[in-house]
């Protein structure tokens, strides 16, 4: 199985890694080779904010060998095109982040990921359009983005007993908080805060979140 295709379908919850939204990549490299080399990890998601394409494509060009040297699959945020461009895994686009069904034509069998927040109609319209995942959130608190929508462990337990397509959950998770989510079914669970602001560093929180997923 190929990193693409591993990073969407898991018996198992797993561990989906969102980078912080503003990164050196040079400087970034070995902090998220020790990040990954502490865990499973199934996807890394390049979600730089602010930046531009050229930042965005160095960053790519230097981030994305160190996640497929440990098979691990390379998600884009919010540009399909740019993804397919640059050869990425996959992208992940909002709800406002284009054309949705264009992006499923032009990735082929990359993986699309689409935001749903904490709609079931989002969630179904995204699944018919060919979604390999459904995120949901945010479930929790969280100081990386100002967020909107909350989400519950309902969703996941409704999507889940409904739809074969994995779901992932996102938000403000943590280790000590991400038990329920697990048990609703969560195929994914997506992290910023909890790896790169862990006190003792992300390498400790990327094996605090898997043995919490072990634990639930
Ligand atoms: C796995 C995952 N789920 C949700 C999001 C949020 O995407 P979006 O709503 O487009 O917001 P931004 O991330 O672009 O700020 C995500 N990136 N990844
Ligand atoms: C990108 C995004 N979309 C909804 S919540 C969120 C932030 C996730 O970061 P954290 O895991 O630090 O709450
Ligand atoms: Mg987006």
């Amino acid at each position: 199985m190929n990193a693409a295709s591993q990073g969407v379908s898991s018996e198992r919850c797993r561990l989906y890694l969102i980078t912080p939204p503003r990164l050196d990549p040079a400087a970034f490299r070995d902090v998220l080779a020790a990040a990954l080399d502490a865990g499973d990890v199934a996807s890394l998601q390049l979600r730089l904010k602010d930046a531009s394409v050229d930042d965005v494509r160095r960053a790519v060009e230097i981030l994305m060998p160190v996640a497929h040297a440990r098979d691990v699959a390379f998600i884009l945020n919010d540009d399909a095109k740019l993804a397919h461009e640059l050869g990425c895994d996959g992208a992940h686009l909002g709800q406002t982040d284009g054309d949705h069904a264009g992006a499923r034509a032009l990735l082929k069998d990359r993986i699309l990921g689409i935001t749903c927040h904490a709609s079931r109609h989002l969630a179904m319209e995204a699944g018919e359009l060919g979604a390999d995942y459904v995120a949901f959130g945010a479930f929790f608190p969280t100081d990386t983005k100002e967020v909107v929508h909350h989400a519950g462990t309902d969703i996941l337990e409704w999507w889940t007993e409904m739809m074969e397509i994995p779901c992932v959950a996102i938000g403000g998770i943590t280790a000590a908080n991400c038990g329920p989510l697990v048990r609703a079914g969560a195929d994914f669970l997506a992290v910023v805060g909890a790896v790169w602001n862990h006190p003792e560093g992300p390498a400790a929180g990327v094996r605090a979140m898997n043995a919490a997923i072990a634990a639930a």
